[in-house]
């Protein structure tokens, strides 16, 4: 399995995930576009990326602005010579009852988290069109794309969102021998599931880190997932080995749900 020389953007690089993704990918032999929306913590996760070996390049984008997603393609393209893989990780919570939701909350969450995997999508497809060769676009969903969880109603129907997008776009793009799948994670110990749960406990009055602890009490392997254990399914995705897999949404959840 190779991602070796491949040229890949990652979104929602500087943390988390993203740059779990990140450093797998360049201990793989890939250089890297690292895009986020905040600068500083980019440069960071630049140089260690570069001392494993590989090119590297930051670009500041908010992924739900679609000029800056596309300028983010063109800008890797140029830096790394080539345009290979797009991972659209990038992507945000949001714990709410869904009384309390109000059009302010969907409008937020969903151009992040729906529009930005369409701007993702539609920028990769178009310049590896462009470029005449095959490609891969990879989306970040959620076990939360396939089970809806009570307080993370809308958050869910953005994950679930993902999952369509990734089929329709499977369909749509695979004349061009252009593949498009997700991947699921679980409950991964980000500042996303810091956040996570402090909202729980103010909503709930739960004590702080007991929701963390009660989701991750509940995974079949015993313990939280972990960037590295997200990004080991990327790297599958990312390589040629998965070539012949497309319009999947892949769940990595330590078993929490079972499809
Ligand atoms: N942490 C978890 O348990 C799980 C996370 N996921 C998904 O994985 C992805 C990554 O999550 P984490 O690393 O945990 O989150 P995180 O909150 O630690 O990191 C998210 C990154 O995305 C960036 N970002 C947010 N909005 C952006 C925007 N508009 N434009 C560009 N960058 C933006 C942030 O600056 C941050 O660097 C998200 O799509 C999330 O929904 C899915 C399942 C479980
Ligand atoms: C953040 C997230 O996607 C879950 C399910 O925890």
């Amino acid at each position: 399995m190779s991602v070796k020389d491949k040229a890949i953007l990652v979104t929602g690089a500087s943390q988390g995930i993203g740059r779990g993704v990140a450093l797998r990918l360049a201990k793989d032999g890939a250089n890297l576009a690292l895009v986020d929306i905040k600068a500083d913590k980019l440069e960071a996760v630049k140089a260690e990326v570069e001392a494993l070996g590989v090119k590297a390049t930051t670009f500041t984008a908010d992924v739900s602005n679609r000029d800056q997603v596309f300028a983010a393609v063109d800008h890797a393209e140029r830096e790394l010579g080539g345009f290979d893989v797009i991972i659209n990780n990038a992507g945000i919570a949001q714990v709410k009852p869904l009384d309390d939701v109000r059009p302010e909350d969907l409008e937020r969450i969903y151009r992040i988290n729906i529009d930005g995997v369409v701007w993702g999508i539609q920028a990769a497809a178009s310049k590896f069109r462009a470029r005449g060769h095959k490609g891969k676009i990879i989306n970040a969903s959620s076990i939360a794309g396939h089970d809806g969880f009570a307080l993370l109603g809308v958050y869910s129907a953005t994950k679930f969102a993902v999952r369509a997008l990734t089929q329709a776009a499977a369909k749509e793009y695979a004349s061009h021998q252009i593949t498009v799948n997700a991947y699921c994670p679980g409950i991964v110990g980000t500042d996303m599931w810091v956040e996570i749960d402090e909202r729980f406990s103010e909503l709930t009055g739960t004590p702080k880190g007991e929701t963390y602890k009660k989701y991750v009490d509940g995974i079949a392997l015993g313990r939280a997932q972990t960037p590295d254990d997200v990004a080991a399914l990327v790297a599958f995705l990312s390589s040629d080995d998965s070539d012949y897999i497309t319009g999947q949404a892949i769940l990595t959840d330590g078993g929490i749900v079972y499809r």
